[in-house]
C-alpha cells in the first residue's frame, strides 16, 4: 500500500449544543486516501458532504474521531497551528472561484506564497510553473473581470497548488461553469493528478464531474453508503455512478 495522505477514522459531527436542538451530521465515517489519488464525494443534498470536507480542511472541527493528513493528527491542533497547517499543507478550490478582483491572475496565484513570506524569485518560478501546468501562462497579467469563468477557475486551481500542498480539496469546483469550461477544468485537474501526482478530494453533485475520479465515496445521512472504484472507461464509470445515485434516490439532482 502507498503512503496514506488522508486517514479518516470514525469521524462524528454534531451541530448544536447539548440540551439544545442537535443535528448528527456525520455518524462515524472512516476511509483513507493514498498519495496521488483523485477521490470524489457524492450524496444527496444534506447528506454531510460539505461537513466532511470542512472537517478535513480544518475549517470546522469534528465532534469525535481522528483525521490524519500525511500522518499528522489535525483534530487536536490549536488555532495557530491549524492556520499554519492549512496554509502550508492544503489547497482549496471553491465553486465561486474566490479570486480577488483587484489583483491580476499572477498576483492572485502568488498570494499563498506572499502570505507565507516567500522570496520574490521563488514566487515567480512557482507561479509560472503552475500557470503552465494549467494552461494560463498567457493570462497572468489579466484581471479576473477580463477572463472567462473556466479561466478564473483554472487560476483558482493554480493558486490552490502553488505552495505544493499535500492535498487539494475542491467543493463543487465545476458548479458555476458551463459544460466546456467544466471539461477543461476537469482535464486540467486530471493532468495535475496523473502527471504531477497531486492528491485531490472533490465534493460534487455532478456525475460527469465525478467520473473524472478514480474512486467515489457515496454518503447518505452522515454515513458511508458505498465506494465505487473506476475499473474501466470514464463513460462506464459515469454510468455506474448514475446507477448508484439512482439507488440512493438522488436521481432528481442529476438532471
Ligand atoms: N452550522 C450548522 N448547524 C446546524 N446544522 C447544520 C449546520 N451545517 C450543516 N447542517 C446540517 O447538516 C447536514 C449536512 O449538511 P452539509 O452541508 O454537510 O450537506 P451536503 O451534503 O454538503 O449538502 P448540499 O449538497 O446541499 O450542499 C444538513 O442536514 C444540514 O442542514
Amino acid at each position: 500500500m502507498k503512503t496514506p495522505v488522508l486517514e479518516v477514522t470514525n469521524v462524528e459531527k454534531t451541530y448544536g449544543r447539548a440540551r439544545e436542538s442537535q443535528f448528527h451530521a456525520l455518524k462515524g465515517i472512516s476511509f483513507y486516501m493514498e498519495e496521488g489519488e483523485f477521490v470524489g464525494i457524492m450524496g444527496p443534498s444534506g447528506s454531510g458532504k460539505t461537513t466532511l470536507l470542512n472537517t478535513i480542511s480544518t475549517l470546522d472541527s469534528p465532534s469525535g474521531g481522528s483525521i490524519k493528513v500525511s500522518g499528522t493528527e489535525i483534530t487536536q491542533m490549536k488555532q495557530g497551528q491549524l492556520a499554519k497547517f492549512r496554509s502550508e499543507k492544503l489547497g482549496f478550490i471553491f465553486q465561486d472561484f474566490n479570486l480577488l478582483e483587484n489583483l491580476n491572475l499572477y498576483e492572485n496565484i502568488a498570494l499563498p506564497l506572499s502570505l507565507q513570506g516567500k522570496k520574490g524569485k521563488h514566487i515567480r518560478s512557482q507561479v509560472h510553473m503552475v500557470a503552465e501546468k494549467l494552461g494560463i501562462e498567457d493570462l497572468l497579467e489579466k484581471y479576473p473581470v477580463a477572463v472567462s469563468g473556466g479561466q478564473k477557475q483554472r487560476a483558482a486551481a493554480a493558486r490552490a497548488i502553488v505552495h505544493n500542498p499535500s492535498m487539494l480539496l475542491a467543493d463543487e469546483p465545476t458548479g458555476a461553469l458551463d459544460t466546456k469550461s467544466a471539461k477543461s477544468l476537469l482535464d486540467a485537474m486530471k493532468a495535475l493528478n496523473e502527471q504531477h501526482q497531486v492528491s485531490i478530494m472533490m465534493v460534487t453533485h455532478d456525475p460527469f464531474t465525478a467520473s473524472y475520479c478514480q474512486r467515489v465515496l457515496f454518503i447518505q445521512d452522515g454515513q458511508l453508503y458505498k465506494t465505487l472504484e473506476r475499473t474501466a472507461s470514464r463513460q462506464h464509470f459515469y454510468q455506474t455512478i448514475l446507477d448508484v445515485l439512482s439507488d440512493l434516490g438522488a436521481s432528481r439532482q442529476i438532471d
